[in-house]
């Protein structure tokens, strides 16, 4: 694992107990580059909040100015038109501030909804085997969502209060410096507290958005295995764990609110104890003489001004707050490197591997594995687990360690052109060989090469792009089939979508939906059957035509017509190409070129049919299990 890697695991909620339950926080400097991708309108809004906040500060002059007015009974004239002309136009900026901070709001989950979807879609393949898929999900779909408060209850609009708030200090201090200092010390004591508690709230809110994931990834695991559910009657079981973990999130947003409830209201309590201190010493000061009945009435309103934004001040603190444990958890993946953060300057592969450069790499295998070991990182331990409490919180904790060995010293090479087929028993390492040609992982000790190239020293979209990989279990995406075919190849035509289909034996598919190629074939595939879905895959790969094709033949749904129909596609698709077919079933590879017998991560055997049969035990056990000697 990279060093980057390691530190961010090592920061992650996974390791748990004291303060680092509260997993990855994120700091208010990794907020800006947010907020700093709409300056413009930001600084435009800023620029608005001013000019309400001055436009809301001369009110109270006016106001006083009207008292004196009325109070010495001469007429008021101009001065009323120009209250009301005030009081509209600070109305009429604070809804347009309001729209655009909504927007920019908006604008902020976007972009790092993008931002986020962009990195999932580039992590090692290994993040996607320690991560759970719900979490995932619910840091786009949900921990963005929170950053949109930083903008619309919070950051920008504070700068205008913070005018309002220094003007309305100023005038008050002008006005009665005995009745500022009052104020000022209860005031005081409320920043205090809400301080600390904001403190608190953070960390809730972290612990809230991991109950969240927890939610959407139980979910995520229900509703991908809902026909097993469902078959084994565990529906109301699963039911019950998804309501567990729903029950937990619920609670972690009680504690948020139950934190933020006594934030809310001390607010309200330092506003009225300052009113009603400024009151009752007010009226005491006005019958001494010390202030006049007009400049109270303008302080009490100044302080209504300033209590305001304080109380945007206190929302922005918990918005802010909020914000920052969402984005610790979607920090925590855009840090992680991409799957290609740690290659080297590429050689250009192209032109080594295929027919056209035979002459320039004559002897060199398509693929050979060279002593090559392996072993997958274990499961990321589960935060929501008791079981995972580090007896010691102050010791961090591994996150991701290694598993035993799946690769033991594995060679074999695979001459270009020929088709190879590798068998062996459940487990034994086949599909991992396969994943590491297609360089999902690298292996731990010894190398894969392509044309004589360590597949590391080689740019992996373009050893992809020379590769076709039909997995196991071949996913079909929601869409149509022709969405599906030309996942790999998007220039394809329609005719060459068809003629696809119909060397792999799916002519039929074609045919039974008038739709044709914009048939749809449903959420994972449904209307597919399973050799269907592992044919429709071996065409998406064969209309990319590439020289090399790795092919994880399906353990299941292959009964005789299918397995017939399989083999029929196979053949299609191994003309002019190297294959590598993970059989699971004899017969579809008994005219390989040879066969490579995987037992236990290590080769135990390698020739044709008849030589095996010969001399390997386990490949005659198997064979004859399949009547096929
Ligand atoms: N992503 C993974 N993370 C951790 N362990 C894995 C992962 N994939 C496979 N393994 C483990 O590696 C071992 C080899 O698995 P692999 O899928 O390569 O075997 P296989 O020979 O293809 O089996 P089958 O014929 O059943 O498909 C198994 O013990 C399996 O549990």
């Amino acid at each position: 694992m990279s060093d980057t890697q390691t530190q961010t695991t090592r920061r992650s909620p996974f390791s748990r107990g004291g303060k680092a339950a509260t997993g990855p926080r994120a700091t208010f400097r990794q907020l800006l580059p947010f907020l700093f991708e709409h300056r413009p309108v930001l600084i435009w809004v800023a620029v608005l909040s001013v000019v309400g906040a001055l436009t809301s500060l001369a009110q109270p002059l006016l106001v006083a100015q009207v008292i004196t007015i009325v109070e010495a009974g001469q007429p008021l004239g101009w001065i009323v038109w120009g209250l009301i002309a005030l009081v509209i136009v600070s109305g009429i900026i604070s809804g347009y501030q309001h729209y655009l901070l909504q927007r920019t709001g908006e604008g902020v989950v976007l972009s790092s909804r993008k931002r986020l979807v962009a990195k999932l879609l580039r992590l090692p393949i290994a993040e996607f085997d320690t991560r759970r898929t719900g979490d995932l999900v619910s840091r786009v779909g949900s921990d963005t969502t929170m950053l949109r408060a930083v903008l619309t209850q919070g950051l920008v609009e504070a700068i205008g209060g913070a005018v309002t708030f220094i003007g309305a200090l100023i005038a008050m201090l002008v006005l009665d410096a005995v009745l500022l200092g009052l104020t000022v010390l209860v005031i005081a004591i409320a920043i205090t507290t809400v301080t600390l508690l904001s403190r608190r709230v953070r960390e809730a809110s972290h612990q809230a958005q991991e109950k969240v994931g927890d939610v959407a990834a139980s979910v995520e695991r229900a509703i991908s295995a809902v026909r097993t559910i469902r078959a084994a009657g565990a529906t109301e079981r699963e039911i019950r764990t998804v309501d567990t973990e729903a029950e937990g999130a619920w609670q972690m947003g009680v504690k948020v609110a139950k934190i933020s409830a006594l934030i809310v209201p001390i607010a309200g309590i330092a506003m009225q104890v300052s009113f009603l201190v400024v009151l009752g010493v007010g009226g005491y000061r006005v019958a001494s003489g010390a202030i006049t009945v007009a400049n109270l009435v303008a302080f009490i309103l100044f302080l209504f001004m300033m209590i305001l934004p304080l109380g945007q001040a206190f929302g922005a603190i918990t918005s802010v707050n909020l914000a920052l444990g969402a984005l610790g958890r979607i920090q925590e993946i855009l840090d992680l490197p991409d799957e290609d953060a740690h290659d080297r300057q590429l050689a250009p592969l192209a032109l080594m591997v295929g027919e056209a450069n035979d002459g320039v790499l004559p002897d060199a295998a398509a693929i050979e594995f060279d002593d090559v070991h392996f072993a997958y990182a274990a499961t990321r331990q589960d935060p929501a687990d008791p079981g995972n409490e580090s007896p010691d919180e102050h010791l961090p904790e591994p996150d991701v360690t290694a598993r035993q060995p799946v690769l033991r010293g594995v060679s074999f090479r695979v001459p270009r052109g020929q088709r190879i087929a590798l068998v062996g028993p459940s487990g034994a390492g086949k599909s991992t060989i396969l994943a590491l040609v297609e360089r999902f992982y690298d292996p731990s000790v010894g190398a894969v090469r392509m044309g004589g190239l360590d597949l590391r020293s080689l740019d992996r979209r373009e050893l992809r792009a020379q590769i076709g990989y039909v997995e196991q279990d071949a996913p079909v995406l929601a869409g149509t089939l022709r969405d599906n075919l030309k996942l790999g190849s998007p220039d394809a035509t329609d005719a060459e979508c068809e003629a696809v289909l119909r060397a792999v034996n799916l002519g039929g598919v074609l045919d039974r939906d008038p739709a044709g190629l914009d048939a749809a074939v449903g959420e994972d595939g449904i209307m597919l059957s399973g050799g269907e879905r592992q044919r429709l895959a071996i065409g998406r790969a064969l209309l990319s035509a590439p020289p090399i094709l790795l092919l994880d033949e399906s353990t299941s749904s292959l009964d005789g017509l299918n397995e017939r129909m399989m083999r029929e596609a196979i053949d299609a698709v191994s003309a002019g190409r190297t294959l590598i077919v993970i059989a699971h079933r004899l017969s579809t590879v008994i005219d390989s070129d040879r066969i490579v017998v995987v037992e236990d991560g290590r080769v135990i055997g390698e020739g044709t049919h008849a030589e095996l049969v010969a001399s390997v035990p386990l490949y005659r056990d198997l064979a004859a299990h399949q009547l096929l000697v």
